[in-house]
């Protein structure tokens, strides 16, 4: 342990297995976008959308995660992204931090972020897709009447095409993340656009770049906490060297991904679970590093409008099914996951479960 800031240190039970015996396993389903992607529509095409939609559904309900190949985000620009974000975490320290997050701005670069109040063993760089986010000024508020607050993009003066690639980046996800969206939409019963609306010139999708260096003590930190995603899902770009792990619905075991090139990893977020009304529940996940090999991911995080007001759709709950959850606003409840997320609380940082309606 020597040398090891111990806010870094898991507690027992959330330690990753020595053994990586999963490692070879490819359980999570694997989809096919080529079809969606295209703009073509005759019968053929209408049926393999059906089946898309089937097979989407189903991963939703039984792992909450899935992967997809041939999303239609050009191979060039996601090249272009990895090689920029390199350039970038290859900064010296004092070049990285002049773009540095704060308590008042939370976008910008940090290594300093708790998941469930232990350090993760990473640094990231955030951004949003609309700039400026707004989002309430405070949580501290009793009612919708709030005060609000512009948050803005911080960009780093090299490389020079930082800036210009992640707006490239960010409109491509953006496109595939409203696909995404319609398809589990149509998957739940509901009409293809039903959920859009939630998601107009104000949404508050933020993209992460994280760098998860070499560890020395992989059997005692994690990469990113065991947690859920916030959100309504997650577009998640990794590299090749894996350490993203799934706890599988069934028996509550582990599950590493393994990558495979030019792929998505697509993940139900807690909002879907809530407007579902559990019909897809959001997984947990973490991240194990590891002594060798540096890693990096580019998750996209689909957040609604910071107004919406999240609770079970009115089309999926009846007498025999009533609304699991109150509703909550997303806004405020973004706002404060912000703050806890910045520095260690001495309590348990806001979470859906918090607004579940009890049996
Ligand atoms: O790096 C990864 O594979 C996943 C990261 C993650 O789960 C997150 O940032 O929420
Ligand atoms: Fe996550």
């Amino acid at each position: 342990m020597a040398g090891v800031d111990v806010a870094f240190v898991q507690p027992l039970e959330h330690r990753p297995k020595p053994s990586n015996a999963t490692e070879t396993e490819r359980e999570i389903p694997v989809i096919d976008l080529f079809q969606l992607t295209q703009n073509h529509q005759n019968s053929d095409s209408m049926d393999v959308q059906t089946e898309i939609v089937s097979k989407i559904g189903n991963a939703c309900r039984d792992w909450g995660f899935f992967q997809v190949i041939n999303h239609g985000v050009p191979s060039e620009l996601q090249q272009k992204v990895d090689a920029t974000v390199k350039k970038f975490f290859y900064l010296s320290p004092e070049e990285r931090r002049e773009v540095k997050r704060d308590e008042t701005n939370p976008l910008g670069y940090y290594d300093t972020e708790h998941t469930k109040n232990v350090r993760d063993w990473k640094e990231v760089f955030d951004f949003t897709v609309k700039d400026p986010m707004v989002l309430p000024a405070s949580c501290q508020v009793q009612d919708q009447n709030y005060e609000l607050h512009e948050l803005r993009n911080q960009w780093p003066n090299y490389p020079p095409e930082f800036r210009e690639v992640c707006e490239e980046y960010a409109n491509a996800v953006e496109k595939l993340s409203f696909r995404l969206l319609e398809i589990m939409a149509l998957s739940l019963g509901l009409p293809e656009k039903r959920l859009n609306g939630y998601f107009n010139d104000e949404h508050t999708s933020f993209i992460r770049f994280n760098h998860y260096p070499p560890c020395p003590v992989p059997h005692l930190a994690l990469g990113v906490g065991h947690h859920k995603d916030a959100g309504a899902l997650t577009v998640l770009a990794q590299d090749d060297v894996g350490g993203l792990e799934v706890k599988r619905k069934t028996d509550g075991e582990w599950i590493r991904i393994v990558p495979i090139p030019g792929s998505y990893i697509i993940n139900v977020g807690d909002i879907v679970q809530v407007w579902s009304n559990d019909e897809y529940e959001s997984a947990e996940h973490r991240v194990v590093v590891n002594s060798e090999r540096e890693r990096f991911s580019i998750p996209f995080f689909f957040n609604p409008s910071h107004t919406v007001m999240v609770k079970p759709l009115d089309e999926l709950i009846n007498d025999q099914n009533p609304a699991k959850y109150k509703e909550y606003n997303w806004g405020l409840f973004f706002k404060t996951r912000k703050i806890s997320d910045f520095k260690k609380l001495d309590v348990e940082n806001i979470q859906v479960h918090h607004f579940k309606e009890s049996d």
